[in-house]
């Protein structure tokens, strides 16, 4: 079979394993990017990004100072979206989400929060009237807005955001505010010095009644001065973990006033005379925050598939220590030890990737029913999307670094990338929801359908059939090679269920003894128990489903990863599943051996499939992930570009080492 991935001049030992390889690498490609279509697409716009020089760094990014980042990002941005041209821009989550990658890679920019969230909620939350006029602008970049939304004392608790709208009918006007230091707007990406318009979420009041939460259209900046405008103080929040291209900022507002009709019109409306007319349903102005949460599950996706592709070629071509004495150092991919650390951690990415397929599909589904004004999917997308950004976010970082510790010391190098990847994407356990209070969010949904079932209804939605289901008593397998897709669901959903059912009593009792929200919290470790299981429970359920669906001669090898996934989730958390007995020692001995066999089975093919994920060097900027695998002389070019090595001798080295060693010298 040709295999595109080797080329001449290749290290040894990653051509080896490629040679090994038992499928095709561009069938799996496909299937995993969504059909040869759009793999072909994903080869011309990186061919286009390759071409075009203005969209490449002047040098590694690592060795930029801030502000240099800053700039070259802006640059970069600016380059490329110059050239929208080049992607089919209704292709958000395909195209748009490769093109960005390709070209800012994990830095993001001076206009990630503008096609993010900016005008998403232009597009989710304005009258027809207000998207066309400010839609084209935004679009056409004759604005450049963000999402301002936290603040410096509240970003989860909404409901207690401080800053004010408060409706003036003589002038028809809000006059928005920022009453205390807390209120200050805080976090917003781009929103420092880059932004000059922002949707901004302001309590509002009219009649003299608060109202709530509202978002607002609001300009930031003189339009040719980029001056912040009168009323208005903001600024960059300074250096971050990671991501710092983006200049996140805070902003303050002191009585500034904005027309009505820069209220966003939608859902909520304040007539002239501040008659309040409220939404169908009271969150759908939180509409762009679950778009973000869909699409974050296919960049995380991305991130825990990119360090997985960098760690398994790089423990290709390392090599170090010896199996059998004397027979020469192996490959450390041969270690059964660096196996189980990082093949797991592939298998999670292909869980999450194809889970975001899902999310997509039911996200396009509920805004196809909200143009008909049907909320009834609503709590659903809000469930899933909540569940997913928690579980994935959480197992990407923790997989990431994972990956980053199997590379020995390089991976501390950011010549590897791990920090870059890191700090980019353990952001997502934060942003949009922190993770604790999103599971959380999960539960109340599960315990609505606990009480479903306790009342004997049989109407819950499919996602949470399992929960009314009777199921077996017992795991009913014997040994791995017999224990079958089916037999994985229903033991993984005999778990989920005892726990939603252990939680449900646990709250039941707690809320007895105490009111409602006291009781939620004496409960909520379980509570967040109880949304893991039931997230884990549909990753698993859909990957092995996804695998069904996969080309015959792919089937096989990707069931090993499905499997790898399912085992290494029962056997890590055994306990659960030797409650009441249900699964047996020899079972769970089994299904451990079967983790093994995957670790065996998935060897030869490691580098073949992270191959498959179709990563150019140009996304991965990781001297340790190069395709080549010629490692070694690329740390060495890498280590010369640091700017410490412009010049052989330091100037402080007079000011401080040379006098030092000098004097003590002429003591002796
Ligand atoms: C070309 C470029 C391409 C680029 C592509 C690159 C891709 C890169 C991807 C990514 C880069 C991203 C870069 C960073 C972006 C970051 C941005 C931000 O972070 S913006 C801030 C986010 N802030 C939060 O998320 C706050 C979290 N808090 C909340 O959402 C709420 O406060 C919450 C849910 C915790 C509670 O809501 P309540 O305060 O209104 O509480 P109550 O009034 O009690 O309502 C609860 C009821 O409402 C339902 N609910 C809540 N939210 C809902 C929703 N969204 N939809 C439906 N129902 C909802 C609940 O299920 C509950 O229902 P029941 O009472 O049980 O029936
Ligand atoms: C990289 C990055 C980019 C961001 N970009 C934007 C942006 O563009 N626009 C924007 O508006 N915001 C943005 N944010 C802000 C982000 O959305 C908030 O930080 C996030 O929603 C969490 O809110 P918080 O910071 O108030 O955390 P807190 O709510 O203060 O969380 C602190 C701790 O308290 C716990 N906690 C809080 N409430 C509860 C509860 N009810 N029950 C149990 N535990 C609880 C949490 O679990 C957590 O452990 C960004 C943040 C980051 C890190």
């Amino acid at each position: 079979m040709s295999n595109r991935w080797i080329q001449p001049g290749d290290n040894v030992d990653i051509t080896n394993e490629r040679k090994k390889c038992t499928f095709d690498i561009e069938k799996m490609s496909a299937f995993i990017h969504g059909g040869e279509d759009k793999l072909q697409r994903r080869r011309e716009i990186l061919e286009y990004v390759k071409s075009n020089k203005s969209l490449g760094d002047p040098q590694p990014i690592e060795f930029m100072t801030r502000n240099e980042r800053v700039e070259n990002a802006s640059r970069k941005i600016v380059e490329m979206t110059n050239n929208t041209d080049q992607i089919d821009g209704s292709d958000f989550f395909g195209e748009g989400m490769y093109y960005q990658a390709l070209t800012m890679g994990r830095d993001l920019h001076a206009m990630s929060l503008h096609y993010v969230m900016f005008i998403p909620t232009l597009q989710g939350q304005t009258d027809d009237e207000q998207l066309d006029h400010w839609l084209s602008l935004a679009i056409a970049r004759a604005i450049v807005g963000t999402y301002a939304q936290t603040e410096l004392g509240h970003g989860t608790n909404l409901s207690k955001l401080e800053t004010t709208a408060h409706y003036d009918p003589k002038t028809e006007e809000f006059v928005l505010n920022s009453p205390t230091i807390t209120a200050a707007k805080w976090w917003p990406g781009a929103l420092g010095k880059s932004s000059n318009y922002a949707v901004v979420v302001a309590q509002l009041y009219t009649q003299g009644e608060c109202k709530g939460p509202h978002p607002f259209i609001v300009q930031l900046r003189e339009m040719d001065t980029h001056k912040p405008l009168k009323g208005i103080t903001l600024g960059d929040i300074g250096p971050k973990l990671g991501i710092n291209g983006s200049d996140n900022g805070f902003l303050l507002f002191d009585h500034v006033r904005i027309p009505r009709r820069h209220m966003l019109m939608r859902y909520s409306k304040v007539l002239p005379d501040g008659t309040y007319i409220k939404p169908q349903h009271s969150k759908l102005g939180y509409g762009t925050m679950v778009f973000v949460r869909s699409i974050m599950i296919k960049d995380q996706a991305s991130q825990l598939g990119a360090a997985s592709t960098i760690a398994i070629r790089y423990a290709s071509v390392r090599r170090q220590g010896e199996i059998i004495p004397n027979s020469g150092e192996v490959q450390i991919l041969d270690y059964q030890t660096q196996q189980y650390r990082l093949f797991p951690q592939l298998a999670r990415a292909f869980a999450f990737l194809f889970a975001a397929y899902e999310i997509r599909d039911l996200y396009m589904k509920v805004t196809e029913q909200l143009t008909h004004g049907n909320t009834e999917l609503l709590p659903e997308i809000h469930a899933l999307s909540s569940g997913l950004k928690s579980v994935v976010s959480w197992d990407t970082a923790q997989g990431i670094e994972q990956c980053r510790l199997a590379c020995g010391g390089h991976g501390y190098s950011q010549a590897s990338a791990f920090p870059e990847i890191y700090g980019y994407a353990v952001g997502g356990c934060t942003y949009e929801g922190e993770n604790i209070v999103m599971l959380q969010q999960v539960a109340r949904f599960l315990m609505k359908a606990a009480e479903e079932v306790k009342k004997g209804s049989a109407n819950l939605a499919e996602i949470c059939a399992y929960i009314g289901r009777k199921g077996e008593q017992h795991s009913r397998f014997t040994s791995v090679d017999s224990y079958r897709d089916e037999d994985i669901v229903s033991d993984l959903e005999y778990v989920a269920r005892q726990q939603v059912f252990r939680a449900y009593e646990k709250l039941r009792k707690a809320q007895q003894q105490a009111n409602s929200e006291t009781a939620w919290n004496s409960c909520s470790v379980e509570l967040c128990k109880t949304s893991r299981w039931h997230v884990r429970l549909y990753l698993v359920k859909n990957f092995l489903a996804k695998v069904s669906t996969a080309p015959s001669d792919l089937r096989a090898v990707l069931h090993d990863v499905a499997r790898l996934y399912a085992f290494d989730i029962i056997t890590s958390s055994s306990g659960n599943f030797y409650e009441n007995g249900y699964m047996r020692e020899d079972q769970m001995n089994e299904i451990r051996e079967g983790v093994y066999k995957c670790l065996h089975r998935i060897r030869p093919n490691a580098v073949s499939l992270v191959d498959s994920w179709d990563y150019d060097d140009r996304e991965l900027k990781s001297v340790l992930g190069r395709r080549d695998g010629n490692v070694y002389p690329a740390l060495l070019e890498w280590a010369k570009q640091s700017p410490l090595n412009k010049t052989e001798v330091l100037p402080t080295f007079d000011k401080y080492l040379g006098p030092m060693m000098r004097e003590a010298k002429s003591k002796l």
